[in-house]
């Protein structure tokens, strides 16, 4: 199968992507590893963490032939997406719309997940090639924006982010998103005991939630 094809697939399986959004390298590789462990098979690493990149290129050479995609994330701009792809990244998401940046990952051929949050901005960046809408910010609006945003756009394939949770992701397949981006309800459990164990078994616990919500 084509490479890029098999990333969508892999996203589009795991119904659900990890928002890797921590303070250090250090922390966000052990959390990443904890997520994989318990079932993660999409993961995004955030440009906003300190040496982002590198954790990018270690995760995606251990993990990018088991099926595991490691993707980049808030990739404002050319330059981010083209070092990002160098280093190894399956996919690239940013929080806005950008088609200098979708243009390069169209180039590479890897798949985007582009942020969008009016029903202007998401036609524009189906427009533009983004393969996926990343909805965001979705904490304000929630569920009842979405279902109305879906309603003329359910062709869309919208996958929201913000506010993504065990108790509403069920919630949010039923208002008809693709999929959803999860961040600190699973990378974030480790705390306050610094107990890593936590987020995989946040990360198992979220996963089932997603497979009972899509069958
Ligand atoms: O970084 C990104 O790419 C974002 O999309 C911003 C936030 O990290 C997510 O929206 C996750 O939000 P929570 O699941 O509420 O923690």
């Amino acid at each position: 199968m084509y490479k890029k094809l098999r990333t969508l697939q892999t996203i589009d399986e795991s119904g659900a992507v990890l928002i890797v959004r921590l303070e250090s390298a250090e922390v966000a590789e052990r959390v990443a590893e904890a997520a994989i462990a318990g079932g993660f098979r999409a993961l995004e690493i955030t440009l906003s963490i300190p040496g982002a990149v590198d954790v990018i290129r270690r995760l995606a050479a251990k993990h990018g032939s088991t099926g595991v995609a490691i993707g980049a994330g808030t990739v404002l701009d050319e330059h981010s997406a083209y070092e990002c792809i160098r280093a190894g990244a399956q996919f690239l998401v940013s929080p806005q719309l950008n088609p200098a940046m979708i243009r390069t990952a169209n180039r590479y051929q890897v798949p985007t997940i582009s942020g969008a949050y009016t029903p202007t901005e998401l036609v524009n960046s189906a427009e533009a090639g983004a393969d996926i809408l990343k909805l965001f910010p979705t904490e304000a609006g929630g569920i009842p924006y979405a279902k109305s945003v879906l309603a003329p756009l359910a062709h869309l394939p919208i996958m929201p982010a913000g506010g993504v949770t065990l108790e509403n992701v069920g919630e949010w397949f039923a208002a008809g998103v693709a999929g959803v981006g999860v961040g600190s309800y699973v990378t974030k459990a480790w705390q306050p005991d610094g107990d890593f164990t936590h987020v995989t078994e946040a990360a198992r616990a979220f996963l089932a939630a997603v497979a009972e919500a899509r069958k």
